[in-house]
Protein backbone atom coordinates (compact mmCIF):
# COMPACT_ATOMS: atom_id res chain seq x y z
CA UNK A 1 0.00 0.00 0.00
CA UNK A 2 1.49 3.87 -0.81
CA UNK A 3 1.79 5.71 1.84
CA UNK A 4 -0.10 8.78 2.47
CA UNK A 5 -1.81 10.26 -0.12
CA UNK A 6 -2.33 13.65 -0.74
CA UNK A 7 -5.18 14.25 1.42
CA UNK A 8 -7.77 16.48 -0.62
CA UNK A 9 -9.07 19.52 0.93
CA UNK A 10 -12.14 18.24 2.75
CA UNK A 11 -14.44 20.96 1.30
CA UNK A 12 -17.51 21.79 2.74
CA UNK A 13 -19.38 19.88 5.56
CA UNK A 14 -22.57 16.98 4.58
CA UNK A 15 -25.37 17.92 5.39
CA UNK A 16 -26.62 17.06 9.02
CA UNK A 17 -28.88 14.39 9.57
CA UNK A 18 -32.33 13.96 10.78
CA UNK A 19 -31.31 13.66 15.06
CA UNK A 20 -27.59 15.32 14.74
CA UNK A 21 -28.17 18.58 15.81
CA UNK A 22 -28.70 19.37 19.30
CA UNK A 23 -31.14 19.93 20.92
CA UNK A 24 -32.86 17.04 20.30
CA UNK A 25 -36.33 17.84 17.88
CA UNK A 26 -39.48 15.86 18.79
CA UNK A 27 -39.81 12.80 18.84
CA UNK A 28 -41.66 10.56 15.52
CA UNK A 29 -45.02 10.50 15.93
CA UNK A 30 -47.22 7.42 14.46
CA UNK A 31 -49.06 9.03 11.34
CA UNK A 32 -52.69 10.43 12.52
CA UNK A 33 -51.39 10.84 16.51
CA UNK A 34 -50.59 13.90 18.37
CA UNK A 35 -48.24 15.13 20.64
CA UNK A 36 -45.54 12.98 21.98
CA UNK A 37 -45.37 9.08 21.22
CA UNK A 38 -42.99 6.56 21.91
CA UNK A 39 -44.74 3.70 21.25
CA UNK A 40 -46.57 1.20 23.57
CA UNK A 41 -44.69 0.51 27.05
CA UNK A 42 -43.53 -2.25 26.48
CA UNK A 43 -41.32 -3.15 28.69
CA UNK A 44 -38.23 -4.64 27.39
CA UNK A 45 -36.78 -8.17 28.55
CA UNK A 46 -33.39 -8.53 28.88
CA UNK A 47 -31.60 -11.46 28.10
CA UNK A 48 -32.07 -13.80 31.37
CA UNK A 49 -36.10 -12.62 30.54
CA UNK A 50 -36.02 -9.99 33.26
CA UNK A 51 -37.56 -6.92 32.39
CA UNK A 52 -34.88 -4.02 33.00
CA UNK A 53 -35.79 -1.13 34.76
CA UNK A 54 -36.63 2.38 33.34
CA UNK A 55 -36.22 5.33 35.14
CA UNK A 56 -37.52 8.30 34.11
CA UNK A 57 -34.95 11.55 34.67
CA UNK A 58 -33.89 14.94 34.14
CA UNK A 59 -32.99 15.86 30.31
CA UNK A 60 -29.86 17.64 29.32
CA UNK A 61 -29.49 17.32 25.49
CA UNK A 62 -26.12 16.35 24.58
CA UNK A 63 -24.03 18.52 22.13
CA UNK A 64 -23.02 16.97 18.84
CA UNK A 65 -19.20 16.73 19.55
CA UNK A 66 -19.57 14.51 22.85
CA UNK A 67 -16.05 13.56 23.28
CA UNK A 68 -14.51 14.94 26.64
CA UNK A 69 -17.77 16.42 27.75
CA UNK A 70 -18.24 14.95 30.63
CA UNK A 71 -21.65 15.50 32.39
CA UNK A 72 -22.70 13.98 35.94
CA UNK A 73 -25.98 12.41 36.32
CA UNK A 74 -28.10 11.35 38.83
CA UNK A 75 -30.82 8.91 39.24
CA UNK A 76 -30.28 7.40 35.83
CA UNK A 77 -30.28 3.88 34.57
CA UNK A 78 -27.07 3.05 34.31
CA UNK A 79 -25.28 1.38 31.25
CA UNK A 80 -21.54 1.71 32.11
CA UNK A 81 -21.09 5.77 31.61
CA UNK A 82 -23.48 5.73 29.14
CA UNK A 83 -27.14 6.71 30.38
CA UNK A 84 -30.57 6.65 28.46
CA UNK A 85 -33.00 8.95 30.25
CA UNK A 86 -36.46 10.18 30.03
CA UNK A 87 -38.06 13.42 31.10
CA UNK A 88 -41.95 14.29 30.83
CA UNK A 89 -41.69 17.59 31.40
CA UNK A 90 -42.77 19.96 28.83
CA UNK A 91 -44.08 17.18 26.99
CA UNK A 92 -41.08 16.39 24.78
CA UNK A 93 -38.62 13.18 25.59
CA UNK A 94 -35.39 13.69 25.82
CA UNK A 95 -32.01 10.54 25.78
CA UNK A 96 -29.07 11.56 26.73
CA UNK A 97 -25.82 10.28 27.81
CA UNK A 98 -22.86 11.24 29.91
CA UNK A 99 -19.53 11.42 28.23
CA UNK A 100 -17.15 8.79 28.81
CA UNK A 101 -14.23 10.30 31.15
CA UNK A 102 -12.68 9.71 34.61
CA UNK A 103 -14.77 12.60 35.71
CA UNK A 104 -18.64 11.11 35.17
CA UNK A 105 -20.92 10.26 37.64
CA UNK A 106 -19.77 6.72 37.27
CA UNK A 107 -16.26 7.29 37.87
CA UNK A 108 -14.92 4.76 40.78
CA UNK A 109 -17.63 2.85 40.23
CA UNK A 110 -17.10 -0.78 39.08
CA UNK A 111 -20.54 -1.83 37.66
CA UNK A 112 -20.35 -3.75 34.34
CA UNK A 113 -22.27 -2.09 31.43
CA UNK A 114 -25.72 -3.34 30.29
CA UNK A 115 -25.47 -5.25 26.73
CA UNK A 116 -28.63 -6.74 25.80
CA UNK A 117 -29.95 -5.53 22.26
CA UNK A 118 -27.47 -4.08 19.28
CA UNK A 119 -28.98 -1.72 16.17
CA UNK A 120 -27.00 -3.02 13.29
CA UNK A 121 -27.34 -1.13 10.72
CA UNK A 122 -26.29 -2.14 7.17
CA UNK A 123 -28.24 0.61 4.53
CA UNK A 124 -26.81 -0.46 1.47
CA UNK A 125 -26.77 -4.31 0.96
CA UNK A 126 -29.01 -7.19 3.25
CA UNK A 127 -27.54 -9.50 4.83
CA UNK A 128 -30.05 -11.27 2.95
CA UNK A 129 -28.28 -11.13 0.13
CA UNK A 130 -25.90 -13.58 -2.04
CA UNK A 131 -23.06 -12.02 -1.38
CA UNK A 132 -20.33 -11.95 -4.02
CA UNK A 133 -22.50 -10.16 -6.47
CA UNK A 134 -23.77 -6.21 -6.26
CA UNK A 135 -22.75 -4.67 -3.29
CA UNK A 136 -23.15 -7.82 -1.43
CA UNK A 137 -19.53 -9.47 -0.03
CA UNK A 138 -17.59 -9.69 2.78
CA UNK A 139 -19.41 -7.19 4.89
CA UNK A 140 -22.56 -9.48 4.31
CA UNK A 141 -21.27 -12.34 5.49
CA UNK A 142 -19.61 -10.46 8.63
CA UNK A 143 -23.15 -9.14 9.60
CA UNK A 144 -24.52 -12.21 9.83
CA UNK A 145 -22.12 -14.72 11.23
CA UNK A 146 -21.39 -12.12 14.06
CA UNK A 147 -24.98 -11.11 14.61
CA UNK A 148 -26.06 -14.96 14.95
CA UNK A 149 -23.37 -15.37 17.68
CA UNK A 150 -23.98 -12.37 19.35
CA UNK A 151 -27.68 -13.69 19.75
CA UNK A 152 -26.51 -16.94 20.90
CA UNK A 153 -24.20 -15.21 23.50
CA UNK A 154 -27.69 -13.27 24.48
CA UNK A 155 -27.34 -10.38 22.83
CA UNK A 156 -30.08 -9.68 20.37
CA UNK A 157 -29.50 -7.97 17.25
CA UNK A 158 -31.82 -5.98 15.00
CA UNK A 159 -29.95 -5.28 11.54
CA UNK A 160 -31.87 -2.40 9.72
CA UNK A 161 -31.53 -2.38 5.76
CA UNK A 162 -32.91 -0.49 3.20
CA UNK A 163 -36.17 -2.46 1.96
CA UNK A 164 -35.39 -3.36 -2.10
CA UNK A 165 -38.58 -4.99 -3.05
CA UNK A 166 -42.11 -4.15 -2.39
CA UNK A 167 -43.05 -7.93 -1.24
CA UNK A 168 -40.04 -7.53 1.60
CA UNK A 169 -41.70 -7.76 5.15
CA UNK A 170 -40.89 -5.52 7.08
CA UNK A 171 -39.52 -7.69 9.84
CA UNK A 172 -37.72 -10.85 9.44
CA UNK A 173 -36.37 -13.48 11.81
CA UNK A 174 -33.10 -13.99 10.18
CA UNK A 175 -32.16 -16.50 13.37
CA UNK A 176 -32.94 -16.74 17.15
CA UNK A 177 -32.32 -13.17 18.45
CA UNK A 178 -31.64 -11.66 15.14
CA UNK A 179 -34.21 -10.01 13.51
CA UNK A 180 -33.46 -7.76 10.32
CA UNK A 181 -36.06 -4.82 9.54
CA UNK A 182 -36.40 -3.51 5.97
CA UNK A 183 -37.04 0.37 6.09
CA UNK A 184 -38.71 2.06 2.81
CA UNK A 185 -35.92 5.00 1.97
CA UNK A 186 -36.00 5.74 -1.98
CA UNK A 187 -37.49 3.26 -4.78
CA UNK A 188 -37.57 -0.10 -4.74
CA UNK A 189 -34.90 -2.36 -6.67
CA UNK A 190 -31.43 -2.12 -6.05
CA UNK A 191 -29.63 1.36 -6.26
CA UNK A 192 -25.87 2.50 -7.20
CA UNK A 193 -24.24 3.02 -3.63
CA UNK A 194 -23.45 6.68 -5.09
CA UNK A 195 -26.92 7.42 -5.36
CA UNK A 196 -27.61 5.90 -1.74
CA UNK A 197 -26.63 8.82 0.16
CA UNK A 198 -29.71 11.12 -1.10
CA UNK A 199 -32.22 8.67 0.62
CA UNK A 200 -30.06 9.12 4.13
CA UNK A 201 -33.00 10.74 5.61
CA UNK A 202 -35.65 8.71 4.64
CA UNK A 203 -33.90 5.71 6.14
CA UNK A 204 -32.73 7.37 9.63
CA UNK A 205 -36.26 8.30 9.55
CA UNK A 206 -37.44 5.02 9.12
CA UNK A 207 -35.17 4.01 11.59
CA UNK A 208 -35.98 6.21 14.18
CA UNK A 209 -39.97 5.55 14.10
CA UNK A 210 -39.25 1.67 14.34
CA UNK A 211 -37.21 2.42 17.20
CA UNK A 212 -40.22 4.51 18.85
CA UNK A 213 -42.45 1.99 19.26
CA UNK A 214 -40.20 0.55 22.02
CA UNK A 215 -39.75 2.03 25.56
CA UNK A 216 -36.41 4.82 25.34
CA UNK A 217 -33.30 2.52 26.25
CA UNK A 218 -34.44 -0.09 24.14
CA UNK A 219 -30.89 -0.53 22.31
CA UNK A 220 -27.83 -0.15 24.17
CA UNK A 221 -25.13 0.54 21.22
CA UNK A 222 -25.58 0.97 17.63
CA UNK A 223 -23.08 -0.94 15.07
CA UNK A 224 -22.72 1.11 11.72
CA UNK A 225 -20.95 -1.00 8.89
CA UNK A 226 -19.69 0.70 5.97
CA UNK A 227 -19.57 4.71 5.87
CA UNK A 228 -23.52 4.94 4.60
CA UNK A 229 -24.63 3.45 7.45
CA UNK A 230 -22.36 5.05 9.83
CA UNK A 231 -23.71 8.11 8.94
CA UNK A 232 -27.33 7.12 9.63
CA UNK A 233 -25.83 5.66 12.55
CA UNK A 234 -24.64 8.54 13.88
CA UNK A 235 -27.79 10.53 13.54
CA UNK A 236 -29.94 6.80 15.29
CA UNK A 237 -26.80 7.15 18.49
CA UNK A 238 -27.43 10.13 19.07
CA UNK A 239 -30.94 10.83 19.39
CA UNK A 240 -30.96 7.48 21.34
CA UNK A 241 -27.92 8.77 23.20
CA UNK A 242 -25.93 5.04 22.92
CA UNK A 243 -22.44 4.66 21.53
CA UNK A 244 -21.39 4.58 17.80
CA UNK A 245 -19.23 1.53 17.16
CA UNK A 246 -18.43 1.78 13.71
CA UNK A 247 -16.61 -0.90 10.76
CA UNK A 248 -15.87 0.74 7.49
CA UNK A 249 -15.02 -2.16 5.74
CA UNK A 250 -13.18 -0.06 2.92
CA UNK A 251 -12.03 3.43 3.05
CA UNK A 252 -12.34 5.76 0.28
CA UNK A 253 -9.03 7.29 0.54
CA UNK A 254 -7.37 3.80 0.68
CA UNK A 255 -8.70 2.49 -2.21
CA UNK A 256 -7.94 6.20 -4.70
CA UNK A 257 -4.63 5.40 -3.50
CA UNK A 258 -4.65 1.71 -5.15
CA UNK A 259 -6.52 2.13 -7.96
CA UNK A 260 -6.71 -0.66 -10.45
CA UNK A 261 -6.01 1.56 -14.51
CA UNK A 262 -9.32 2.70 -15.80
CA UNK A 263 -11.21 2.52 -12.52
CA UNK A 264 -12.78 5.54 -11.23
CA UNK A 265 -12.34 6.90 -7.94
CA UNK A 266 -14.62 7.13 -4.79
CA UNK A 267 -16.41 10.23 -5.03
CA UNK A 268 -15.07 13.19 -2.34
CA UNK A 269 -18.91 12.85 -0.94
CA UNK A 270 -17.81 9.67 0.49
CA UNK A 271 -13.94 10.76 1.98
CA UNK A 272 -16.03 14.14 3.48
CA UNK A 273 -18.66 11.33 4.63
CA UNK A 274 -15.87 8.73 6.36
CA UNK A 275 -14.10 11.93 7.64
CA UNK A 276 -17.03 13.18 9.90
CA UNK A 277 -17.76 9.43 10.88
CA UNK A 278 -14.36 9.07 11.82
CA UNK A 279 -14.68 11.94 14.04
CA UNK A 280 -17.79 11.22 15.62
CA UNK A 281 -18.11 7.70 16.06
CA UNK A 282 -17.31 6.96 19.66
CA UNK A 283 -15.13 3.72 18.49
CA UNK A 284 -13.70 2.17 15.28
CA UNK A 285 -13.62 -1.38 14.19
CA UNK A 286 -10.69 -2.32 12.20
CA UNK A 287 -10.48 -5.45 10.24
CA UNK A 288 -6.64 -5.47 11.21
CA UNK A 289 -3.35 -3.44 12.35
CA UNK A 290 -3.03 -2.37 8.89
CA UNK A 291 -6.70 -0.68 8.48
CA UNK A 292 -6.10 0.61 12.20
CA UNK A 293 -3.06 2.33 10.91
CA UNK A 294 -4.65 3.57 7.62
CA UNK A 295 -7.91 4.96 9.94
CA UNK A 296 -5.13 7.07 11.85
CA UNK A 297 -2.76 8.04 9.03
CA UNK A 298 -5.58 8.82 6.56
CA UNK A 299 -8.11 9.87 8.33
CA UNK A 300 -6.82 11.54 11.30
CA UNK A 301 -8.73 8.79 14.02
CA UNK A 302 -7.86 8.85 17.44
CA UNK A 303 -5.56 5.74 17.90
CA UNK A 304 -7.23 5.39 21.59
CA UNK A 305 -10.83 4.49 19.68
CA UNK A 306 -9.83 1.67 17.18
CA UNK A 307 -9.75 -1.76 17.51
CA UNK A 308 -8.65 -4.49 15.37
CA UNK A 309 -11.01 -7.00 14.91
CA UNK A 310 -9.89 -9.42 12.38
CA UNK A 311 -13.17 -11.24 10.87
CA UNK A 312 -13.73 -15.14 10.77
CA UNK A 313 -14.36 -17.62 8.33
CA UNK A 314 -17.27 -20.59 9.24
CA UNK A 315 -15.01 -23.61 10.01
CA UNK A 316 -18.18 -25.69 9.92
CA UNK A 317 -18.94 -25.09 6.18
CA UNK A 318 -15.46 -24.71 4.59
CA UNK A 319 -13.32 -27.67 5.67
CA UNK A 320 -10.61 -29.98 3.78
CA UNK A 321 -11.79 -32.34 1.91
CA UNK A 322 -10.58 -34.24 -1.09
CA UNK A 323 -9.38 -32.41 -4.39
CA UNK A 324 -10.68 -34.89 -6.72
CA UNK A 325 -14.16 -35.84 -5.63
CA UNK A 326 -14.36 -31.96 -5.29
CA UNK A 327 -13.28 -31.07 -9.55
CA UNK A 328 -15.79 -34.35 -10.06
CA UNK A 329 -18.25 -32.68 -7.84
CA UNK A 330 -17.93 -28.79 -10.10
CA UNK A 331 -18.10 -30.96 -13.12
CA UNK A 332 -14.17 -31.06 -14.18
CA UNK A 333 -11.75 -34.10 -14.69
CA UNK A 334 -9.83 -35.28 -11.32
CA UNK A 335 -6.90 -34.37 -12.90
CA UNK A 336 -7.62 -30.82 -13.55
CA UNK A 337 -5.43 -27.91 -12.20
CA UNK A 338 -7.89 -25.36 -11.60
CA UNK A 339 -6.99 -21.95 -10.71
CA UNK A 340 -9.82 -20.24 -8.54
CA UNK A 341 -11.02 -16.74 -8.46
CA UNK A 342 -13.92 -16.14 -6.16
CA UNK A 343 -15.47 -12.46 -5.34
CA UNK A 344 -17.00 -9.61 -6.76
CA UNK A 345 -16.09 -9.56 -10.62
CA UNK A 346 -14.95 -5.66 -10.44
CA UNK A 347 -11.51 -3.86 -11.31
CA UNK A 348 -9.81 -3.37 -8.09
CA UNK A 349 -10.38 -7.48 -7.20
CA UNK A 350 -7.82 -7.86 -10.81
CA UNK A 351 -9.41 -11.30 -12.11
CA UNK A 352 -7.62 -10.34 -15.18
CA UNK A 353 -4.44 -10.76 -13.21
CA UNK A 354 -5.65 -14.39 -12.88
CA UNK A 355 -6.48 -14.61 -16.53
CA UNK A 356 -2.78 -13.19 -17.58
CA UNK A 357 -0.95 -15.13 -15.19
CA UNK A 358 -2.81 -18.24 -16.55
CA UNK A 359 -1.64 -17.54 -20.19
CA UNK A 360 1.96 -17.02 -18.59
CA UNK A 361 2.01 -20.55 -17.22
CA UNK A 362 0.83 -22.19 -19.93
CA UNK A 363 3.56 -20.27 -21.72
CA UNK A 364 6.03 -21.63 -18.79
CA UNK A 365 4.81 -25.19 -19.64
CA UNK A 366 2.40 -25.81 -22.42
CA UNK A 367 1.95 -29.13 -21.60
CA UNK A 368 -0.97 -28.17 -18.75
CA UNK A 369 -3.16 -26.83 -21.61
CA UNK A 370 -4.79 -29.93 -21.35
CA UNK A 371 -5.90 -30.15 -18.01
CA UNK A 372 -5.36 -26.52 -16.83
CA UNK A 373 -8.92 -24.52 -15.81
CA UNK A 374 -9.56 -20.94 -14.61
CA UNK A 375 -12.81 -20.81 -12.56
CA UNK A 376 -14.26 -16.89 -11.92
CA UNK A 377 -17.00 -17.41 -9.23
CA UNK A 378 -19.18 -14.38 -8.75
CA UNK A 379 -21.33 -11.56 -9.91
CA UNK A 380 -21.27 -8.19 -11.84
CA UNK A 381 -19.81 -5.30 -9.04
CA UNK A 382 -19.53 -2.11 -8.75
CA UNK A 383 -20.43 0.89 -11.20
CA UNK A 384 -18.37 0.03 -14.13
CA UNK A 385 -20.65 -3.09 -15.29
CA UNK A 386 -18.05 -4.04 -18.05
CA UNK A 387 -15.80 -6.03 -15.98
CA UNK A 388 -17.48 -9.32 -17.41
CA UNK A 389 -17.07 -8.63 -20.53
CA UNK A 390 -13.78 -7.26 -20.97
CA UNK A 391 -12.60 -10.35 -19.12
CA UNK A 392 -14.62 -12.65 -21.58
CA UNK A 393 -12.87 -10.74 -24.31
CA UNK A 394 -9.22 -11.13 -22.64
CA UNK A 395 -9.40 -14.59 -22.75
CA UNK A 396 -9.64 -14.95 -26.13
CA UNK A 397 -7.50 -12.50 -26.87
CA UNK A 398 -4.70 -14.54 -24.79
CA UNK A 399 -6.09 -17.54 -26.60
CA UNK A 400 -7.51 -19.48 -23.21
CA UNK A 401 -11.04 -18.60 -23.49
CA UNK A 402 -11.46 -22.82 -23.50
CA UNK A 403 -10.00 -22.85 -20.36
CA UNK A 404 -11.86 -20.22 -18.61
CA UNK A 405 -15.62 -20.70 -16.61
CA UNK A 406 -17.12 -18.19 -15.39
CA UNK A 407 -19.81 -18.72 -13.07
CA UNK A 408 -22.43 -17.47 -11.40
CA UNK A 409 -22.65 -16.33 -7.88
CA UNK A 410 -22.51 -19.79 -5.50
CA UNK A 411 -23.80 -20.31 -1.99
CA UNK A 412 -21.54 -21.00 0.41
CA UNK A 413 -21.68 -25.00 0.59
CA UNK A 414 -20.92 -24.69 -3.25
CA UNK A 415 -18.35 -22.93 -2.91
CA UNK A 416 -16.41 -25.18 -0.25
CA UNK A 417 -16.44 -27.28 -3.17
CA UNK A 418 -14.69 -25.02 -5.57
CA UNK A 419 -12.41 -24.00 -2.99
CA UNK A 420 -11.68 -27.45 -2.33
CA UNK A 421 -11.10 -28.28 -5.90
CA UNK A 422 -8.42 -25.50 -6.73
CA UNK A 423 -4.88 -26.03 -7.11
CA UNK A 424 -4.64 -22.43 -5.65
CA UNK A 425 -6.86 -19.67 -5.19
CA UNK A 426 -5.54 -16.42 -6.10
CA UNK A 427 -6.73 -13.09 -5.17
CA UNK A 428 -4.93 -10.52 -6.85
CA UNK A 429 -6.79 -6.82 -5.51
CA UNK A 430 -5.16 -3.71 -5.32
CA UNK A 431 -6.88 -3.41 -1.89
CA UNK A 432 -8.72 -5.24 0.59
CA UNK A 433 -9.52 -4.32 3.98
CA UNK A 434 -9.03 -8.17 4.83
CA UNK A 435 -10.46 -10.89 2.26
CA UNK A 436 -12.56 -13.78 3.65
CA UNK A 437 -12.18 -15.52 0.26
CA UNK A 438 -8.66 -16.38 1.43
CA UNK A 439 -9.69 -17.49 4.53
CA UNK A 440 -12.54 -19.34 3.55
CA UNK A 441 -9.62 -21.09 0.62
CA UNK A 442 -7.21 -21.62 3.49
CA UNK A 443 -9.83 -23.47 5.65
CA UNK A 444 -10.61 -26.10 2.51
CA UNK A 445 -7.00 -26.89 2.66
CA UNK A 446 -6.33 -24.91 -0.51
CA UNK A 447 -3.19 -22.02 -0.62
CA UNK A 448 -3.81 -18.93 -1.63
CA UNK A 449 -1.78 -16.64 -4.05
CA UNK A 450 -2.34 -12.97 -2.94
CA UNK A 451 -1.25 -9.50 -3.40
CA UNK A 452 1.03 -8.04 -0.88
CA UNK A 453 -2.04 -5.41 0.04
CA UNK A 454 -4.27 -4.13 3.25
CA UNK A 455 -5.10 -6.87 4.95
CA UNK A 456 -4.31 -9.87 2.91
CA UNK A 457 -0.86 -10.19 5.05
CA UNK A 458 -2.92 -11.18 7.93
CA UNK A 459 -5.18 -13.21 6.06
CA UNK A 460 -1.96 -14.93 4.76
CA UNK A 461 0.85 -16.22 6.08
CA UNK A 462 3.52 -15.38 3.25
CA UNK A 463 5.36 -18.32 2.91
CA UNK A 464 3.57 -20.53 4.81
CA UNK A 465 -0.28 -20.86 4.24
CA UNK A 466 0.59 -18.95 1.04
CA UNK A 467 2.34 -16.82 -1.22
CA UNK A 468 2.16 -12.69 -1.25
CA UNK A 469 3.36 -11.49 -4.31
CA UNK A 470 4.13 -7.73 -4.68
CA UNK A 471 2.04 -6.12 -7.57
CA UNK A 472 0.63 -7.32 -10.30
CA UNK A 473 2.52 -8.11 -12.83
CA UNK A 474 1.31 -11.69 -14.14
CA UNK A 475 4.88 -13.13 -14.81
CA UNK A 476 4.87 -13.14 -10.64
CA UNK A 477 1.73 -14.70 -10.04
CA UNK A 478 2.73 -17.52 -12.95
CA UNK A 479 5.96 -18.17 -11.57
CA UNK A 480 4.12 -19.30 -7.83
CA UNK A 481 1.33 -20.81 -9.32
CA UNK A 482 3.75 -22.82 -11.46
CA UNK A 483 5.91 -24.35 -8.92
CA UNK A 484 2.23 -25.14 -7.11
CA UNK A 485 1.30 -27.35 -10.39
CA UNK A 486 4.75 -28.68 -10.80
CA UNK A 487 5.62 -29.36 -7.06
CA UNK A 488 2.57 -31.05 -5.59
CA UNK A 489 4.75 -31.62 -2.07
CA UNK A 490 5.25 -27.73 -2.19
CA UNK A 491 1.69 -27.21 -2.63
CA UNK A 492 0.64 -29.65 0.08
CA UNK A 493 2.68 -28.16 2.46
CA UNK A 494 1.08 -25.16 2.27
CA UNK A 495 -2.73 -26.75 2.36
CA UNK A 496 -1.90 -28.41 5.15
CA UNK A 497 -0.34 -24.97 6.86
CA UNK A 498 -3.57 -23.36 5.53
CA UNK A 499 -5.92 -25.46 7.42
CA UNK A 500 -3.80 -24.26 10.51
CA UNK A 501 -3.66 -20.33 9.53
CA UNK A 502 -7.36 -20.43 8.79
CA UNK A 503 -8.62 -22.16 12.18
CA UNK A 504 -6.84 -19.83 14.20
CA UNK A 505 -9.25 -16.97 12.30
CA UNK A 506 -12.47 -18.32 13.76
CA UNK A 507 -15.98 -16.12 13.85
CA UNK A 508 -16.45 -16.78 17.74
CA UNK A 509 -12.87 -14.92 18.03
CA UNK A 510 -14.25 -12.12 16.33
CA UNK A 511 -17.50 -12.18 18.50
CA UNK A 512 -15.21 -12.04 21.38
CA UNK A 513 -13.24 -9.02 20.25
CA UNK A 514 -16.14 -6.95 19.58
CA UNK A 515 -17.85 -7.61 22.45
CA UNK A 516 -14.44 -6.21 23.98
CA UNK A 517 -15.32 -3.16 21.77
CA UNK A 518 -18.63 -3.10 22.73
CA UNK A 519 -18.36 -3.02 26.73
CA UNK A 520 -15.17 -0.89 26.29
CA UNK A 521 -17.38 1.53 24.51
CA UNK A 522 -20.13 1.17 26.99
CA UNK A 523 -18.26 1.68 29.73
CA UNK A 524 -16.01 4.89 28.54
CA UNK A 525 -12.53 2.73 27.98
CA UNK A 526 -10.15 3.90 25.61
CA UNK A 527 -8.62 0.76 23.78
CA UNK A 528 -5.28 -0.85 23.83
CA UNK A 529 -4.44 -1.04 20.26
CA UNK A 530 -1.89 -0.98 17.52
CA UNK A 531 -3.31 1.81 15.59
CA UNK A 532 -0.14 3.77 15.88
CA UNK A 533 2.81 0.94 16.26
C1 LIG B 1 -12.28 -4.52 -1.30
C2 LIG B 1 -12.38 -4.65 0.17
O1 LIG B 1 -11.61 -4.04 0.89
N1 LIG B 1 -13.34 -5.42 0.65
C3 LIG B 1 -13.49 -5.66 2.09
C4 LIG B 1 -14.88 -5.25 2.57
O2 LIG B 1 -15.82 -5.44 1.67
C5 LIG B 1 -16.74 -4.76 0.83
C6 LIG B 1 -16.65 -3.27 0.59
O3 LIG B 1 -16.78 -2.55 1.77
C7 LIG B 1 -17.69 -2.84 -0.44
O4 LIG B 1 -17.69 -1.45 -0.63
P1 LIG B 1 -16.97 -0.62 -1.79
O5 LIG B 1 -16.87 -1.49 -2.99
O6 LIG B 1 -17.81 0.57 -1.98
O7 LIG B 1 -15.65 -0.20 -1.25
C8 LIG B 1 -19.09 -3.23 0.04
O8 LIG B 1 -20.04 -2.88 -0.94
C9 LIG B 1 -19.16 -4.72 0.32
O9 LIG B 1 -20.44 -5.03 0.81
C10 LIG B 1 -18.11 -5.13 1.33
O10 LIG B 1 -18.17 -6.52 1.50
O11 LIG B 1 -15.24 -5.89 3.80
C11 LIG B 1 -14.93 -7.27 4.00
C12 LIG B 1 -15.36 -7.65 5.42
O12 LIG B 1 -14.84 -6.75 6.33
C13 LIG B 1 -13.44 -7.48 3.80
O13 LIG B 1 -13.10 -8.85 3.99
C14 LIG B 1 -13.08 -7.08 2.36
O14 LIG B 1 -11.68 -7.19 2.19
O1 LIG C 1 -20.18 -16.72 -5.52
C1 LIG C 1 -19.82 -16.22 -4.45
C2 LIG C 1 -18.73 -15.33 -4.38
C3 LIG C 1 -18.38 -14.81 -3.14
N1 LIG C 1 -19.05 -15.16 -2.03
C4 LIG C 1 -18.63 -14.65 -0.71
O2 LIG C 1 -18.42 -13.25 -0.74
C5 LIG C 1 -17.48 -12.92 0.28
C6 LIG C 1 -16.45 -11.96 -0.28
O3 LIG C 1 -15.77 -11.41 0.80
P1 LIG C 1 -14.34 -10.78 0.69
O4 LIG C 1 -14.00 -10.27 2.03
O5 LIG C 1 -13.37 -11.73 0.10
O6 LIG C 1 -14.47 -9.60 -0.37
P2 LIG C 1 -15.49 -8.37 -0.50
O7 LIG C 1 -16.52 -8.76 -1.48
O8 LIG C 1 -16.04 -8.11 0.84
O9 LIG C 1 -14.66 -7.25 -0.99
C7 LIG C 1 -16.84 -14.22 0.75
O10 LIG C 1 -17.33 -14.60 2.01
C8 LIG C 1 -17.30 -15.22 -0.30
O11 LIG C 1 -17.46 -16.53 0.17
C9 LIG C 1 -20.12 -16.06 -2.08
O12 LIG C 1 -20.73 -16.39 -1.07
N2 LIG C 1 -20.47 -16.56 -3.31
MG1 LIG D 1 -10.57 12.81 16.15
Amino acid sequence: MPDTPGRPDPGPPAPPLPGTGPPRGPTPRRPGESGRFRGPRRAAPDRGGRTRPRTPVAVRARPPVHHGNSTPLRDCSPKGRWRVRRCTGKGTTAVVRNAPGPRGALAGRAEPPVLSRIATISLHTSPLDQPGTGDAGGMNVYIVEVARRLAERGVAVDIFTRATRMDQQAEVEMAPGVTVRHIAAGPFGTLDKHTLARHLCPFVFGVLQTEARNEPGHYDLVHGHYWLSGRAGMAAAQRWGVPLVQSMHTLARVKNAALAEGDAPEPEARVRGEDQLVRAADHLVANTADEARQLVRYYDADPGRVGTVPPGVDLDVFTPGSRAAALRRIGLPEDTELLLFVGRVQRLKAPDVLLRAAAALLDRDPALRGRLAVAVVGGLSGSDRGEPRRLAELARSLGIADLVRMEPPRSRAELAHYYRAATATVVPSHSESFGLVAVESQACGTPVVAARVGGLPTAVADGVSGVLVDGHDPEDYARVLHRMVAEPSWRAAFGAAAVRHAARLSWSATVDGLLDVYHGTLAGRRLPVAANQ
